[in-house]
């Protein structure tokens, strides 16, 4: 039996760490386990201890402070470090055979849209510790409402599924702020994905070069498959099951896995 990792990823303040959280309290409600990797190593303490923390192999600031680095090298500078010290997290996954693991990724979102090094970890994680991984990618809903945003962001999305070359699950955060209706209306294009709607919302712009460059990114991001989000308020158990049920699916998670109580049938309806 292999063990499931969930990577998640996004820009800093998309609530990757509060999703981290949401899941791990939902599973716990419902009779599963799950445990937080904190792979941020200038993280700040949230509501579950993190049971594996990168910060015991290495801190930002150390290394800010030793090495005068600024913070974006030095966040190079860890992962490098946590690259070649991969029998550290090796040792600290060891004990946790068929378990789910949540990897709670760093906003620094070249790590994994620029550079390998995240996904040179993600195929250590696979090939050689029996992983069955799987990335989600968070956007702050309020920021994508405008189309050209919305673009930008899918665009980093995808750029994170071709370097990591995992099962892939978009998600719009903080959903719950969107409260006008014109945005809510915007947002439902995002989430019922139709890629002609999503192309009449590049008639936004006025200039026919831009109108066009905007058609040919919208066909890019619809060929990909990237048009599809899932919707996320943290705070709202419903969302979070249907977005763990996406999560058990990719990644194959059975049932019998399950090292504790069984878990109970959950009714999952779409939002
Ligand atoms: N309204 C609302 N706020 C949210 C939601 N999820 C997260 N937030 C808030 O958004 C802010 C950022 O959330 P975090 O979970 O720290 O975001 P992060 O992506 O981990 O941030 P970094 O660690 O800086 O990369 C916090 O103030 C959260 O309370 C949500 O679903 N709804």
């Amino acid at each position: 039996m292999s063990r499931v990792g969930v990577l998640v990823l996004g820009p800093a303040g998309a609530g990757k760490s509060t999703f981290c959280n949401s899941i791990i309290s939902h599973m716990q409600t419902i009779g599963r386990r799950a445990h937080i990797v904190n792979l941020d190593p200038a993280a700040e303490a949230t509501q579950y201890e993190f049971t594996i923390d990168i910060r015991d192999l290495i801190s930002l600031d150390d290394v800010m402070e030793e090495l005068h680095l600024g913070p974006n090298g030095s966040l190079i500078y860890c992962f490098e470090y946590l690259m070649n010290n991969l029998d550290w997290l090796e040792e600290e996954l060891g004990d946790y055979n068929d378990e789910y693991l949540i990897f709670d990724c760093p906003g620094q979102i070249e790590l994994y849209t620029h550079i390998p090094v995240l996904p040179a970890i993600a195929r250590h994680l696979q090939t050689q510790l029996n992983f069955s991984l799987c990335a989600t990618y968070l956007l702050e809903a309020p920021f994508v409402i405008d189309s050209s945003k919305f673009f930008s962001g899918a665009l980093s999305a995808m750029s994170a599924m071709i370097l990591l070359e995992l099962p892939h699950i978009n998600i719009l955060s903080k959903i719950d702020q969107i409260k006008d209706d014109y945005s809510k209306k915007k947002l439902k294009r995002y989430l019922n994905p139709d890629p002609t709607l999503l192309l009449d919302s590049t008639n936004e712009t006025w200039n026919p070069r831009f109108q066009k460059l905007n058609k040919t990114i919208a066909n890019l991001v619809d060929d990909f498959g990237m048009v599809q989000f899932l919707p996320l308020e943290a705070k709202n158990p419903e969302s979070v099951a249907t977005i763990l049920s996406y999560i058990d699916d990719v990644t194959q998670w059975a049932e019998g896995q399950e090292p504790k109580e069984p878990k109970e049938q959950t009714e999952i309806e779409d939002m």
